[in-house]
């Protein structure tokens, strides 16, 4: 992984069967780690969004398990299997949007009945090697969606536009779309990262800006109103977002605020790139009309860092919104990039199974 000053966002010790997630509420003033014990602990970092990002999420609700289970003991290998099945189906239901929990899940129920039934030990050995791996992979899978984003763009001085927190503190180091911003400053080629705030947790703000300045890569920050004036004025070379879902044709899930980025950049003539490793692709949801999308608390809108601005109003605080997949120029991944063949995204060309 290249050199980085920003810290990790998850620390595992295999050895010790440690857990710890750096708190993001509290990031960039204050960074401290959260002990993560159990699959309790797991599903409450990540519901409380004290580690939050696709891919982050997922590998803390495996890893909580793993400790969890380090400290455990069964009856039977059968007993064993069962109860990861149940703490498993207990994690998923903490944030529903992104299907990278859904699929880390699904592997983990696989290992568990597949392990060698000799003896519970045996599967939860094979459950904490599976999630060393997963989170071992991640680094390595982003920096390949980064070396495949580079090689979108020619050129030097190019300005790029951003949304939400999609860096080393939304998955396990590198990012996914800042991963590719990260490629292209590497690369030689950046001119600015523009980094929008994007209300309410202000992942732009407080997270994206941090890892910008923390690993010295031209960013500007703006709010999340401003995008279509910095398309009308300046010479944006493309947009380059997350995910937290890509069904099976392409329409993205991502964090609220996407969707208009994506009609702003179309009208704009500008290129929109969804980057995104294929544990968030989604092929048994068809169309972004299937995917579920998370709604978070009133107060989360109606404050700013616990300072209330909005006492009384109504509120509505969808945490995501879909871009559909012909607002989309190409979706990044670490085996390749998805281009629509007449105007028809086939996920499937990137995906193992
Ligand atoms: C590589 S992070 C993907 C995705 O997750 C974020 O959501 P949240 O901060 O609510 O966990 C955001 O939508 C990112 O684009």
């Amino acid at each position: 992984m290249s050199m980085t000053n920003v810290l990790r966002s998850i620390l595992y010790d295999g050895n010790s069967r440690s857990l710890k997630v750096l708190n993001q509420l509290l990031l960039p003033h204050k960074e401290e780690y959260v002990d993560v014990k159990d699959s309790n602990d797991g599903y409450d970092v990540i519901k409380k969004m004290i580690v939050r990002g696709a891919p982050a999420i997922a590998m803390v609700a495996i890893l909580s398990l793993a400790v969890e289970l380090a400290d455990k003991s069964f009856d039977s290998p059968e007993e064993c299997t069962k109860y990861i099945e149940s703490r498993l189906d207990y994690l998923y239901k903490s944030r529903p949007t992104a299907v990278n929990l859904g699929d880390a899940v699904k592997k983990a129920k696989e290992v568990a009945r597949n392990a060698a039934l000799d003896s519970a030990a045996d599967i939860v050995l094979e459950y904490a090697k599976m999630a060393e791996i997963m989170l071992e992979e991640d680094i390595r899978t982003n920096e390949r969606i980064g070396k495949h984003g580079s090689t979108l763009f020619e050129g030097k001085d190019l300005e790029v536009v951003t949304i939400c927190n999609t860096g080393s503190l939304a998955t396990a180091g590198y990012g996914t779309a800042l991963g590719v911003i990260r490629s292209l400053h590497a690369d030689g080629k950046l001119g600015m990262a523009w980094a929008l705030e994007t209300r309410p947790y202000l992942q732009g703000a407080r997270l994206t800006a941090y890892e910008l300045v923390a690993d010295g890569i031209p960013g500007t920050l703006i709010t999340d109103s401003m995008a279509a004036a910095l398309m009308k004025t300046r010479k944006i070379a493309g947009v380059v977002v997350g995910a937290d879902r890509v069904a099976a044709n392409g329409d993205t899930a991502n964090k609220i605020g996407t969707y208009q980025l994506a009609v702003v950049a179309k009208y704009h003539g500008v290129k929109f790139y969804v980057a995104a490793p294929t544990t968030s692709i989604d092929l048994h949801t068809a169309t972004g009309a299937d995917i579920p999308i998370e709604t978070r608390a009133d107060d989360e809108l109606r404050e700013v860092q616990g300072v209330s601005i909005a006492p009384e109003i109504n509120v509505w605080n969808p945490a995501f919104d879909v871009t559909d997949s012909s607002l989309i120029d190409g979706i990044i991944t670490e085996n390749g990039v998805v281009l629509p063949q007449n105007g028809v995204f086939d996920m499937r060309s990137v995906c193992s199974s």
